[in-house]
């Protein structure tokens, strides 16, 4: 069974004023599975947000299905909205409510009769409890996104989402905001989280799908999406002119890059440079000149974000 379930969902904000509309995602498909940790990445401007807010009923879809802990947002949005806690991006507060109101108010519109309500808990478990009845004005921009998601977490959702959670949260304070975060995972809290720092999600997620353009240009198990990274390219440079790729280097994967030049990819599991340097030996050819490149997720994303989907 999925947590959430999205098909062909897309979203175009109507321009204003003799604007162009903006198609912000364009047929998003995604299965994110029960008991997952799953990373949405991409750039700014990807179309994260507006896909989290219309899980969060936030926006309206132009077209396509969501469903939330099975059930069809637009057939079923009270089950839909119970089963789902969302901590938006933005730190929208009523400014003179204090942290325990919130909650309580909060409680209240999720039908949370007074005895099962766990105010005080969540403010402790977010480190807010010292401030419980400090004007939320007050509050810092680190302690206002704790405030939000502690606000996700009254009616007890099988699902968290959080849309970039650690903008503006100092160091210490991101750590045990994940602390946090994995607690509730391991406790059986299916969670999403949008982010554009490539190792958070590294760290943390099971499953990362990017986005960009408003498009989904890949989603797999991170492991997965890791082991494009031990790509290494060897680069040798020879003196002699080349006319093919030499036998020796034939069974890599070695292609000629100009007349001098030949470019070998190795994936570092299969195969290690000292492989290919003793394949460059037996060639009998001079080699000038010899480089690496490494691939890292930085590479992989920026792979996969450029040059693709561009028009608007
Ligand atoms: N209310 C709106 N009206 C018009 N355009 C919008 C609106 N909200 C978002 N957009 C546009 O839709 C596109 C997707 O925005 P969205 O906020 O979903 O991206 P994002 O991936 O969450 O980026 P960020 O990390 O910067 O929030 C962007 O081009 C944005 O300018």
């Amino acid at each position: 069974m999925t947590a959430i379930e999205i098909k062909g969902l897309t979203k175009i904000y109507k321009g204003k004023g003799g604007a162009p509309d903006k198609h912000a995602i364009k047929g998003i498909d995604l299965e994110i599975p029960r008991g997952s940790m799953f990373g949405l990445l991409g750039p700014n401007g990807a179309g994260k947000s507006t896909t989290i807010n219309i899980l969060a009923g936030l926006v309206n879809k132009t077209s396509g299905s969501a469903k939330i802990w099975g059930f069809d947002v637009d057939e079923n949005p009270r089950n839909a909205r119970v089963n789902i806690g969302v901590v938006p991006q933005e730190l929208l507060f009523d400014a003179f409510f204090t942290p325990r109101e919130m909650l309580e108010v909060q409680a209240g519109m999720y039908g949370v009769p007074k005895a099962e309500r766990r105010t005080e808990e969540l403010l402790k478990a977010v480190h807010l409890f010292d401030k419980a009845d400090a004007y939320s004005r007050s509050l810092s921009g680190g302690m206002k996104r704790r405030l939000l998601l502690a606000k996700a977490l009254v009616h007890n959702p099988p699902v968290l989402v959080l849309d970039e959670p650690t903008a503006g949260v100092d160091i210490e304070l991101r750590q045990q905001l994940w602390d946090y975060v994995r607690e509730l995972h391991a406790r059986g809290t299916t969670v999403v989280l949008t982010t554009h720092y490539l190792e958070e999600a590294q760290e943390l997620c099971d499953t990362i799908a990017i986005i960009n353009h408003g498009e989904v240009v890949c989603c797999e198990p991170t492991a997965q999406l890791l082991k494009r990274i031990d790509e290494k390219e060897v680069i040798i440079q020879f003196t002699e002119t080349l006319s093919a790729v030499p036998a020796p280097l034939m069974h890599f994967n070695a292609v000629l890059k100009g007349e001098h030049q030949i470019a070998v990819q190795i994936n570092q599991k299969d195969a290690n440079v000292g492989a290919v340097l003793a394949a460059v030996q037996q060639t009998g050819l001079t080699i000038n000149d010899i480089s690496t490149n490494e691939t890292d997720l930085e590479d992989i994303f920026l792979q996969l974000t450029s040059n693709k989907g561009k028009a608007a």
